[in-house]
């Protein structure tokens, strides 16, 4: 028995969900292998085409999409399924007890520099359609390709992450990851400042004060601009990520996707003992009204993102 196999089994009695989430993980697998001969294949590139959101569309969008689906499609429990790359949500399995929501390859504009991306995805129950708040969710996860290949996962007890081996078998390397309370390093594109709310120039105007700030103490500022890269950084060492609502995103909610990326995210970092936010209510009781809805996303360690949370409250 694989780690991931006796890790399934003792977080769920439910095989069929355990067989939804080995599905992922053989997908997360194989776009690995892709990604690691991308540059050879010459597959970096656009692949001139854009998806429902008008976003231009990478070659290894559509490739890591289509290996997705292939995955899912073997799968018979898996209802339904909704893709950052498919207009509308695909019908998979009548008999389906699972509704699957990815982000088949997150930070793809990262791919021509060889920088970690990522697939993240979120496992709904069937009978309550796509539009779920991230609360019910039944499990969730991401896999992570950077110099190694972590797929971190969460049914609905701890965040656990594995390693990918040479032989292409899942090795747990940590059972329980925790998400230090209190942290002194933030991520947010700064580039975006003069778009930003009073809450949030608040915040960092604070935070980058340093000692002789209000929060009296120093930080340092990351952003990969790969979502899954700065999540599994605060998720094994601490830290906040902050893609607020901003003037220039408002009309559209927000830049990150509920279902497929806040969702699942959040749901990782409960887990693992952290906090998510939209700045006025926690990520996963807000209710989506559509498949590709965005939502503002503030995720990490809790003492810091109830900072973020006071300054919206005092805005
Ligand atoms: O370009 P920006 O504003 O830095 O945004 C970066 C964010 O956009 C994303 O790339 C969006 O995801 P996709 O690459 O899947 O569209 C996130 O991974 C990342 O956090
Ligand atoms: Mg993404
Ligand atoms: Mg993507």
């Amino acid at each position: 028995m694989t780690d991931l196999a006796r890790w399934l089994s003792a977080q769920t009695q439910d095989d069929t969900l355990a067989g939804v989430i080995l599905s992922m993980a053989g997908a997360g697998a194989e776009i690995a292998g892709v990604l690691q001969q991308a540059p050879i294949a010459g597959q970096t590139g656009p692949a001139g085409a854009t998806n429902v959101q008008g976003e231009a569309q990478k070659a290894l969008d559509i490739i890591s999409n289509d290996i997705v689906l292939n995955h899912l499609r073997q799968n018979p429990h898996v209802s339904i399924l909704v893709s950052e790359e498919l207009d509308e949500a695909v019908e998979m399995s009548s008999q389906g007890g699972f509704i699957v929501a990815t982000d088949p390859l997150d930070g793809s504009s990262n791919l021509d520099v060889n920088v970690t991306v990522g697939t993240i995805f979120s496992v709904l129950p069937a009978a309550g359609g796509p539009l779920q708040a991230g609360r019910v969710q039944c499990a969730a996860g991401y896999v992570a390709y950077g110099p190694a290949t972590s797929l971190v996962v969460r049914i609905a007890g701890d965040t656990s992450v594995f390693t990918l081996d040479g032989a292409g078998t899942w090795r747990l390397t940590l059972a329980a990851a925790r998400v230090p309370e209190a942290t002194g390093e933030f991520a947010i594109n700064t580039a975006r400042e003069r778009f930003w709310d009073a809450a949030t120039r608040g915040y960092v105007h604070e935070s980058v004060a340093g000692e002789t700030g209000a929060a009296g103490k120093r930080y340092n500022m990351r952003w990969v601009g790969s979502m899954v890269a700065d999540i599994h950084r605060i998720l094994m060492r601490g830290g906040i990520f902050l893609y607020p609502l901003d003037s220039e995103t408002a009309a559209k909610g927000g830049r990150l996707r509920l279902l497929y990326e806040a969702n699942p995210m959040a749901w990782l970092m409960e887990g693992a003992g952290g906090r998510s936010s939209t700045g006025r209510q926690d990520i996963l009781d807000v209710a989506p009204t559509a498949i590709h809805q965005r939502v503002p996303v503030i995720l990490g360690s809790a003492e810091e993102v109830r900072r973020v949370e006071d300054w919206y409250r005092r805005g």
